[in-house]
């Protein structure tokens, strides 16, 4: 992990951008992005559709080369897909095999860290059991519903402890009923493990529950940062009580003119 002092204070930082710029051909994508995000702390990235949300996962995750400027995680420069990284799309059915168990696949990423056979379902059963999934361990992805499938995809980011999550859009085709209970689980996760996380989100709403910190992109031709803000609520967060404290319709009233483009 990366330490900077500044100032007497010393804080770690899981991720660094500096200057990042990302094109296909002739394609500007991003332009000049430059982000500190601390450890632990769990960062929505809003904006409009098109504007390179995906492409900025993509690149952090090392599935796209770093075209200009540079990205550390945990003071390591990105150059292939890291270590201790995880990634949940939204697109639950295609990320799971279908003919393997739902316990086998959260297991599937433990074979690269040398666990035997047992050991890696103890520890997919322990991970099934923390995401609401006890029970449905001997059965196959097909059989569960949309919501319990993106759990699955869950449990599997977190078996290998990740120490950085990115999420691109996890909750975006379910309904709105198993999205709230998908958030809820990912703030629990995200508290009880002190894992960095960035979430990214076309749902304004969503990126001030569940973010601690919402940086907003611009649109095309290259995306810049337009806004970046701390979510600072007061208390628990709840979806009702939270949502309805004017905090967070006024940070939702900001976030929401940053992404249409007009000045906060
Ligand atoms: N593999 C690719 N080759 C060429 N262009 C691409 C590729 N992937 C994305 N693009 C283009 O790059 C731009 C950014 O796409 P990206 O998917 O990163 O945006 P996004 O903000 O995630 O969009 P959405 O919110 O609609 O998912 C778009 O104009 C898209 O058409």
């Amino acid at each position: 992990m990366s330490t900077m002092s500044t100032a007497g204070r010393t804080t770690h930082h899981m991720l660094q951008l500096s200057a990042v710029g990302q094109h296909y051909g002739d394609h500007h994508v991003l332009h000049d992005l430059t982000l500190t995000v601390p450890a632990g702390q769990l960062l929505c990235v809003v904006g409009p559709s098109g504007c390179g949300k995906s492409t900025l996962l993509r690149t952090i995750a090392g599935l796209l080369p770093t075209r200009e400027g540079t990205i550390e995680i945990a003071g390591t420069p990105v150059t292939g897909v890291p270590d201790r990284l995880a990634v949940v799309f939204q697109d639950y059915g295609r990320s799971l095999l279908p003919w393997l168990t739902v316990r086998d696949n959260v297991a599937l990423p433990l074979r690269r860290q040398g666990l035997g056979r047992a050991e890696r379902r103890a520890e997919a059963d322990r991970i099934l059991e923390r995401v609401g999934l006890s029970g449905t361990a001997r059965r196959h992805p097909w059989q569960l519903s949309g919501g319990m499938q993106q759990r699955v995809a869950i449990a599997r980011a977190l078996v290998c402890r990740p120490t950085l999550l990115l999420m691109d859009e996890p909750f975006g085709s379910l309904d709105a009923q198993t999205r709230e209970d998908l958030e809820d689980l990912l703030l629990e996760v995200h508290h009880t493990d002190d894992t960095t996380i960035v979430f990214v989100t076309h749902d304004i709403d969503e990126s001030v529950y569940v973010g601690d910190r919402v940086v907003a992109l611009s649109s095309a031709p290259a995306a810049r940062i337009v806004l970046d803000l701390p979510v600072d609520l007061p208390g628990t967060r709840d979806q009702i009580a939270t949502r309805g404290l004017p905090e967070f319709v006024a940070l939702r009233a900001r976030v929401g003119r940053a992404v249409r483009g007009q000045t906060t």
